[in-house]
Formats: C-alpha cells, sequence, structure tokens
C-alpha cells in the first residue's frame, strides 16, 4: 500500500533514531533522512533504516555543476533509497546529469530511486522571492515554472508547498509527483514553515506524499500524532 506520510527523521544521532523508530509499534513506515542525520551517522544510516524495511527519502537537496552531481548521485544510488532530490535552481543540465547518475548507480535488479526537483523551498515566505531573491513572480507562479522545468528533465516529480500542489499536477500531469512539507496537525506551531497545511488539506489538493518532523517527532506521544495524521489523510475520499 501506498504510505502517504514520510517522516523527517531530523536527529542527530542513530541512537535517537532508533529510540523514536522503537515507539512507533513496529511498523514498516516512510521515513526521510536529510541532512543533519546523514553528515553525522553516513551512509550507514541508509543501510539501518532499508534493512528494516522502512521506505527511504534520502533528503539531500544536490545543488552543484553537473558533473559533481552526476557523481554524487551515482554513489547515492548505491544506497538504494526510494526517492532522492536536487534543487532545480541548479538548472536542467544539473536535472539531467543527476538522472544520469541516479540510472548509473541504480544496482542490477533494482528499479531506479524516484527522483524530484525542489522548487521553493516551504520556509520561503511570498514576499521573500522579490525582497531577497529578486523575483519578480508569484509564488505560484515561480513554483510552476521550476516544476515545468524539472519535468523537461525527466525528473518525476516536485517538492513544492501544499498551495501549489494542485497547480502543478494540472500543469505537469496527474502522475509527476508532489511531495509537499510543512505539514502540521490542526494547532501546531509553524516554526520556521511559511507555507504550512494539514494532511486534510494535502489530500484535498491532490498531494502524492506529505513530509512532517516536529509535528510527529517532537510530541510525547509519536505514534499518536501520526496515526491522526493517517486519519485525516484517509478521511478525504478524492
Ligand atoms: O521545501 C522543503 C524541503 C524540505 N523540507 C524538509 O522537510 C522537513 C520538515 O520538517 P518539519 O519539522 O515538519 O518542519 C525538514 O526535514 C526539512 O528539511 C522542508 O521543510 N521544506
Amino acid at each position: 500500500m501506498k504510505q502517504p506520510i514520510i517522516i523527517a527523521l531530523d536527529f542527530d544521532s542513530i541512537t535517537d533514531t532508533k529510540k523514536f523508530l522503537a515507539g512507533m509499534g513496529g511498523q514498516k513506515l516512510y521515513v526521510k533522512v536529510g541532512m543533519e542525520l546523514f553528515y553525522k551517522e553516513g551512509p550507514g544510516i541508509a543501510d539501518m533504516l532499508k534493512s528494516e524495511g522502512h521506505h527511504l527519502f534520502l533528503d539531500l537537496k544536490l545543488h552543484d555543476i553537473p558533473n559533481t552531481v552526476k557523481k554524487a548521485m551515482k554513489v547515492l544510488a548505491s544506497l538504494n533509497p526510494d526517492l532522492l532530490n536536487v534543487h532545480a535552481a541548479g538548472g536542467r543540465a544539473m536535472m539531467e546529469a543527476a538522472l544520469e547518475g541516479l540510472e548509473a548507480g541504480t544496482p542490477a535488479g533494482c528499479s531506479r530511486p524516484k527522483l524530484i526537483g525542489v522548487t521553493q523551498l516551504t520556509s520561503t515566505p511570498p514576499d521573500m522571492l522579490r525582497r531577497e531573491l529578486l523575483i519578480e513572480k508569484s509564488m505560484e507562479e515561480t513554483v510552476i515554472s521550476y516544476a515545468k522545468l524539472v519535468r523537461d528533465a525527466g525528473l518525476d516529480g516536485v517538492v513544492c508547498s501544499v498551495q501549489e500542489s494542485r497547480t502543478v499536477k494540472a500543469a505537469c500531469g496527474p502522475s509527476f509527483l508532489t511531495v509537499t512539507p510543512g505539514i502540521r496537525l490542526p494547532g501546531d506551531p509553524a516554526g520556521d514553515q511559511a507555507r504550512t497545511a494539514t494532511p486534510e488539506l494535502a489530500r484535498r489538493e491532490l498531494a502524492d506524499h506529505v513530509v512532517s518532523g516536529r509535528s510527529i517527532t517532537g510530541k510525547e506521544d509519536s505514534l499518536k500524532a501520526y496515526t491522526e495524521m493517517l486519519k485525516e489523510w484517509e478521511s478525504v475520499r478524492i
């Protein structure tokens, strides 16, 4: 069964990660390893999670010259993740190179991991585009423009906020993935996120996956928070 909720394992050690997983009732989860945990623990963390049967999103957001990204992707592919990403701002040549590296590094007999492009971080408020990044277009236009570039480079989808998910689907097609971070249960603090949404809204806006960290991992009872998120998601029929 498709697992819609990706849990961000933003811990700084394998010990804390194991403690968290032990409290999740032995379920096979869809988890995300980002820079904090990967830089601390290295590739071994991927091996551990995959060997325990979890789905793995390696959220390392590569952004460099095409040759470097291609070679890095080839290495990451050998870790057998299910999903990886790059920054779409790296451009089409970089994204095509990433895909080539991923294809070259995928072990024989395994299917290529999905590759998605980050459009605009969910921590970016709309007014920051013009104020800091000198982008004159609206957030929606900017995200759609990046999404089309990602699609044209041959990638499988994007990271965007729930607010842009439906428009991305309309522009790039229903099978083009939208993976949406910034997910909060009602009443939870946004923290540094600017474009947030509940799992229910994400489902209504046609997101394929939601990514949530603190709204689950920051709770006393993480299993309860995760179950609430799933319930919210499943309450929407589309
Ligand atoms: O645009 C993006 C891309 C990635 N993220 C990552 O998702 C989680 C969100 O954590 P929360 O605790 O739920 O805010 C985190 O690992 C980010 O690196 C994102 O938030 N926005």
